[in-house]
């Protein structure tokens, strides 16, 4: 015992290598630890296993695969349900998770900078100590996208085109005859960028009239919105209502539409007259513009449903009238916004963006009328400040990315199951405004960011599918 080693303690440097301190309980009582003996870190595997299988086996508490039936009435609610509870699960697991093991890896990465000489060694075992986080994040997105697919039924409903029977023949007469003795005459200027041969309902149909389609659409089309779109009827508002005419018999008169996509969340399009040739729409399989012709390579999905069909999609799938070659076709078109406010109470409708969650296209146009309302005010505005421009780049690009998405996980396809289970469904709620509340644009606070329009007005090409499109 000649050297008292431990009592001089001897200053570590950087380059000496990290030093074994003698196992627990082996040392010398009533020796201090000198500064030297530094205690090495457990593996990675070790000192991460046990939480990862802690971790590992609540994900896979939470991670169930979805088996529900897609015709049952409940099965939007239910999806919803079950996908926003998993959300928040995942959200505290990977909270906790990143806590743990980011203390974890603090820890670590501290010991490589005092005790491991900087070098290429030292940046590998930094780099490899990321893993576990790595790890945790894979596993959030794998189970997000687990979660979500596992209801790849309900995210095809962004390219799904749901129809079904609303009017009979008869109705279907009665409604051409409200647009013949209505106050106002057929324009062609409201949708300058695509333009049709229309009459808005709002404006020019007589006030009986009005009532009675409201009446209808109550009973019939609420029903088939909330069960195709897993909304609430209240929270839908047409912002544009109106019959269009094609004419293969008048001079001049227009027989079919070019490729576009209509400026809302979702399209309503029901077929009034079947005396015609040709006809029909047609949806495109994947969003590209402008497509300036008929005769488009993309693939595409054709409708001609019967007299009387009503059918709904998403605004933002690209599509056309097909044209007419003998007689006339007219249809009631409807484009239809979803709000989370009433407009004028401004009591909340109970939506936020994952209200249809699993419904990736109300995502995308959630996310566009965000960045509309931003752009608007910012062109009304003058002296926004810059951290709108910002909002506004992300609005669009959440938006776009949803797009993309939806373009990515949809092939454009009938929705034919749902019609069993609505036609068995039709009650006499009050639906939504239908006839109130035109071509508004609001913002995150329910408030009009702009001014209502009137067909006449110049300003009618802020209204219009094409014009304000956000490619332009
Ligand atoms: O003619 C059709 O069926 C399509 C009509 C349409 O897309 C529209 O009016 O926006
Ligand atoms: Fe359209």
């Amino acid at each position: 015992m000649g050297k008292k080693r431990n009592n001089t303690p001897k200053t570590t440097k950087k380059s000496d290598p990290p030093q074994t301190p003698p196992p627990s309980g082996k040392q010398p009582s009533g020796i201090p630890p000198t500064q030297s003996s530094v205690a090495p870190l457990p593996g990675l595997v070790e000192d991460n296993l046990f939480f990862l299988i802690i971790y590992a086996s609540a994900v896979r508490m939470f991670t169930k695969h979805s088996t529900k039936d897609i015709t049952s009435p409940a099965f939007f609610e239910e999806s919803r349900k079950e996908t926003s509870d998993a959300l928040i699960k995942i959200v505290v697991l990977a909270a906790i998770a990143l806590i743990v093991l980011g203390s974890k890896l603090r820890k670590r990465l501290g010991y490589y900078n005092k005790h491991v000489q900087a070098g290429f060694g030292r940046t590998l075992m930094s780099y490899i100590s990321y893993i576990p986080l790595l790890a945790v994040l894979f596993s959030f997105v794998f189970v997000f996208g687990l979660t979500l697919f596992s209801n790849h039924e309900a995210v095809q409903t962004s390219r799904t085109v749901f129809k079904t029977n609303m009017l009979d023949i008869k109705e279907c007469k009665e409604i051409i005859k409200m647009a013949s003795r209505a106050k106002m005459n057929w324009t062609t200027d409201r949708h300058p960028a695509v333009p049709t041969v229309d009459m808005n309902v709002e404006e020019a149909f007589q006030d009986k009239d009005k009532a009675k389609l409201t009446k209808i659409f109550d009973e019939r089309l609420s029903p088939f919105i909330e069960k195709t779109l897993g909304i609430t009827r209240n929270s839908v508002r047409a912002d544009d209502m109106f019959i269009v005419k094609y004419s293969a018999i008048e001079k001049g008169g227009q027989t079919g539409l070019k490729p576009h996509t209509d400026e809302a969340y979702f399209s309503v399009n029901i077929l009034l007259s079947d005396e015609f040739e040709g006809g029909g729409t047609r949806f495109y399989q994947r969003e590209q513009e402008p497509l300036d012709d008929y005769n488009s390579t993309i693939p595409s999905y054709d409708l001609s449903p019967p007299v009387g069909n009503a059918f709904l999609h998403r605004s933002r799938i690209l599509h056309e009238g097909i044209p007419i070659s003998k007689g006339e076709r007219y249809i009631l078109v409807l484009f239809m916004h979803i709000d989370q406010f009433d407009f004028e109470t401004k009591q909340s409708y109970g939506l936020h963006p994952f209200s249809t969650w699993l419904n990736i296209g109300y995502m995308e146009s959630w996310f566009n009328e965000r960045y509309q309302g931003l752009k608007t005010e910012l062109i009304d505005v003058q002296g926004q400040s810059l951290s709108h421009k910002y909002l506004r780049t992300i609005f669009y690009t959440l938006m776009y990315s949803t797009r993309l998405f939806s373009d990515f996980v949809g092939t454009v396809t009938p929705g034919g199951k749902f019609i069993e289970i609505l036609d068995s469904d039709k009650t006499g709620e009050q639906g939504a405004n239908w006839l109130h509340g035109q071509h508004m644009r609001l913002n995150e606070f329910g408030e009009r960011v702009r001014a209502d329009q009137t067909c006449d007005a110049g300003g009618a090409k802020l209204t219009n599918r094409g014009a304000e499109d956000i490619f332009k």
